[in-house]
This record gives structure tokens, C-alpha cells and sequence, in this order.
């Protein structure tokens, strides 16, 4: 029953495009409501008609401890009454950026924004700057956040309402922001071939999670250090997403690649609104107050934001990556179990604490497999596990999330869940 959600998209659509504060949020990929989510513990959110669902979406990443972890409840509580913002150098910024740095292989210097778009965004600014070129490359399927040059072949809710380029980039900008195919390091190759001294930067997701899950496929990473360094080009990781979850330094210390700027948000915030851009000394040398490169913000660094962030951190050690690879696994297991079972013309993808069922019998290389996806049986399914107590993305092409939270117990009850699902669905 989502009687109250109901009324509430009703009432919210009259004041909010699609009643909603980000497209991803509104059910119109899947069809249906979307319940209105009332609080959150653990693995398991409530909606406002008290129902309660193990989540996979973890509010889209940033929760990898599970909703309301009382550590970073209590750290956000003590921040918050010393006052919430002052505008100025605080003690604790460094602490963050020291964590950082310290965790991230090839990390020189960082400075902290308030979404993952504006890190992407000033990334693509810096390495600009830094090399006197206009022209970026990004992959099909790739999302960076909502910066108009990142709205070219862009994935998640852009690529699930048919959107990846959206009215009102003007053309100068999508001129200047190239595609390749991810996993095809020809197709990069070709690009920069083809646009002499005029790409500046490649950026990727290192795995690619807004078109689902798609890990980089035979030595992808290392290949295209090799072309930027090669062509002079400065290679950007996105790790928005994968930062601080595939493994405790990241992408890129999972793939051993190190790229000359990095991207990071979701997990760094603790559920807070707060994302980071940093890079080599060459890099971030050039960043104002240092450089020329202006970049700034109102409420960057904010002190309940950087205090929820080192509370997250400091609880994701090396036991809990070794956890969430269990619990991932567990899942993965008995997905294929169900699959091989039944013949079911499905595949999956999962990276530690990432994961996809794709209803593609595969393989699912990049975007342009993921395209042929049955999504008509996708939306069947995520109905079907919504009506058993469980809230995957309202999309094919989004990545599900784990949490410390999700014990073996929980993994066990959704995998017979599925299954009774994927019955439903074939
Ligand atoms: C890889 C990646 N980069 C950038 C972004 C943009 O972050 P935000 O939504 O915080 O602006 C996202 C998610 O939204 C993302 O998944
Ligand atoms: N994979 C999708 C996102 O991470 C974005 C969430 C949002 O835009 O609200």
C-alpha cells in the first residue's frame, strides 16, 4: 500500500518538477509510486505508509555503513552545535584531507566541494587550465553530474529518461566534449588522433556504475594511462562513486592506475552534502588562491559535513572492504545459482559492494551492450521485489549498493526473494 506516498507525489508535483529534487527519484523509467521515504536504519528504510524495505540504493551510494550509523549520527550532532558554518579554515578540513591523501594512492592535495558535480566540473576546469586545451573525452554511459559538458551521452537518470543530451548545453560546449566507448581503448585513441593538441583531459568512472555496473576489461585503466601520458593528456578518475568503496584507496588502488586529477563524493560526505577534487602537486598547484584557476564555495568544506565525513572514514578499514567483498559475493553466488538454475537469460556484474543483474544474457562490455537490455522484464522485476520489501534503482542502468549493514542474513532473504521475483517475471 503507498496510499500516503501517493497523495504526497501529488501534492509534491504541484510545486517540484516531477515532485521530485533529482529525476532519478521519480519512478518514470519503471512506472508506479514512489514511496515517500519516512526514516532510515541500518539496511532498511520506512516509507510514510510504514512500509520497510532492505535498500540497495543506499541514497544512491553515500551510505556504505548503513542508514544512520550512530557514530556518524553522534560526530554530526557534536558539529552541528558548535555551529554550522563559519566561512573560514577549520582544524578538522585538514583532518579530512589528510585521511584522504593518505588512503589514495597518487593523492597529493585536495579541496573539498558540496556535490560530485561540482568536483567534476572543477577537475575538467583545472586540467584545462593546466594544459591550454578545450576539448574533453568522455565515454558513453559515463555520468559526471549535471555540469553542461558532462550532459553528452550521459548515463543514469539521464540516459533512464532518455535525456544524454539535454536542451540547454549550448553548442560550444557539446562541440568540446568528445565520446569514446568505455573498454575500447582504440576508440580513445582514435579521438585524440583526430583532434591534435586540443583534448586536454580524458575522464572515466574507473568502474562504470550509471549505465549499471561495467568493470574496466582487459587492462582498460593501465592502457589509457598509458595514451594520456603518452599523448599528454590528463587523465581524470571519477570516483565519485567507487572512491572509498570498491576498496579503501579507491579504484584506483583496486586497478593499481594513477590518473593526474581525481573526483570523489557520496561516501567522503557521510550522507552529508560534501565531494572533493585533488590531484597531483603539478595539478593542484594552479588552483586559486595558489594559481590562476579560480574555484571556490560558499559552504565548501562545511564543519558537520567534513565531521560525518572523518566519522565514515575512520570506521572503513581494511575488515570492512573484507566484509562488504563477502556480503557482495554472497550476493553474486546466489544470483548465478538462481540463473544457472532456471536458464534465466540474465548476467551480472559486481565489484566489491557494487553490483548489477542485467537482463542481458551478455557479455556487457560498455553502453552500447547495455542498450539492448529487456527492459520491459527489468521493470516487471523491480516491481516485483519492490512488492516483496525490496528497493533496488528504478533502473537498469544504475548500479545496487551494499552497506556493513546487510548481514548474511539479510543477503540470504533477498536472494529468495529474487528468485520468487525472477519466477513472476519469465
Ligand atoms: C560517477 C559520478 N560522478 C559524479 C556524480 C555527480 O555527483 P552529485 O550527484 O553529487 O552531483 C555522480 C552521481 O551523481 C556519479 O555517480
Ligand atoms: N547513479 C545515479 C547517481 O548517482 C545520481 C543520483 C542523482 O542524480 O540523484
Amino acid at each position: 500500500m503507498l496510499d500516503k506516498s501517493q497523495a504526497l507525489l501529488e501534492r509534491a508535483q504541484k510545486t517540484i518538477p516531477g515532485g521530485v529534487n533529482s529525476p532519478v527519484r521519480a519512478f518514470k523509467g519503471v512506472g508506479g509510486t514512489p514511496p515517500f521515504i519516512k526514516r532510515a536504519e541500518g539496511a532498511y528504510i520506512f516509507d510514510e505508509d510504514n512500509n520497510k524495505y532492505i535498500d540497495f540504493v543506499l541514497s544512491w551510494g553515500p551510505a556504505i555503513l548503513g542508514h544512520a550509523n550512530p557514530e556518524i549520527v553522534a560526530a554530526a550532532q557534536h558539529a552541528v552545535a558548535m555551529g554550522s558554518s563559519f566561512g573560514a579554515p577549520t582544524a578538522a578540513e585538514i583532518d579530512i584531507a589528510e585521511m584522504i591523501v593518505a588512503r589514495v594512492p597518487g593523492l597529493d592535495r585536495v579541496r573539498m566541494v558540496s556535490s560530485g558535480t561540482e568536483a567534476c566540473m572543477s577537475a575538467i576546469r583545472v586540467a584545462r587550465g593546466v594544459k591550454s586545451r578545450e576539448k574533453i573525452i568522455k565515454f558513453s554511459g559515463c555520468y559526471h553530474g549535471h555540469a553542461d559538458s558532462f550532459l553528452i551521452a550521459a548515463g543514469s537518470g539521464a540516459m533512464t529518461l532518455g535525456l544524454p543530451n539535454s536542451p540547454g548545453v549550448t553548442r560550444g560546449t557539446a562541440q568540446d566534449t568528445l565520446i569514446a566507448q568505455f573498454n575500447n581503448i582504440e576508440s580513445v585513441r582514435a579521438l585524440i588522433d583526430a583532434n591534435p593538441d586540443q583534448v586536454a583531459a580524458v575522464i572515466l568512472e574507473p568502474v562504470c556504475g550509471n549505465t549499471g555496473c561495467i568493470p574496466p576489461q582487459d587492462d582498460f585503466l593501465k592502457k589509457l594511462r598509458a595514451l594520456c601520458t603518452e599523448k599528454d593528456v590528463a587523465l581524470i578518475i571519477d570516483e565519485v562513486m567507487t572512491g572509498f568503496r570498491v576498496a579503501r584507496g579507491g579504484a584506483v588502488e583496486r586497478y593499481g592506475v594513477k590518473p593526474d586529477l581525481y573526483c570523489f563524493g557520496k561516501v567522503i560526505g557521510g550522507g552529508f552534502p560534501m565531494a572533493a577534487y585533488g590531484g597531483t602537486h603539478e595539478m593542484m598547484s594552479q588552483v586559486a588562491p595558489d594559481g590562476p584557476i579560480y574555484q571556490a564555495g560558499t559552504l565548501s568544506g562545511n564543519p558537520v559535513a567534513v565531521a560525518a565525513g572523518i566519522a565514515a572514514l575512520k570506521q572503513l578499514d581494511a575488515e570492512a572492504y573484507d566484509l562488504l567483498e563477502a556480503r557482495g559475493a554472497q550476493l553474486e553466488a546466489g544470483f548465478q545459482k538462481i540463473i544457472d538454475a532456471n536458464g534465466y537469460p540474465l548476467s551480472q556484474h559486481r565489484v566489491g559492494s557494487m553490483f548489477t543483474l542485467f537482463f542481458h544474457p551478455g557479455p556487457i562490455r560498455n553502453h552500447e551492450d547495455v542498450k539492448s537490455c529487456d527492459l520491459e522484464r527489468f521493470n516487471h522485476f523491480f516491481h516485483a521485489m519492490l512488492k516483496r520489501g525490496v528497493y533496488l534503482a528504478p533502473s537498469q542502468f544504475e548500479a545496487g549498493f551494499l552497506s556493513t549493514a546487510h548481514t548474511p542474513e539479510i543477503i540470504d532473504e533477498v536472494l529468495e526473494k529474487a528468485e520468487a521475483a525472477l519466477a513472476e517475471v519469465f
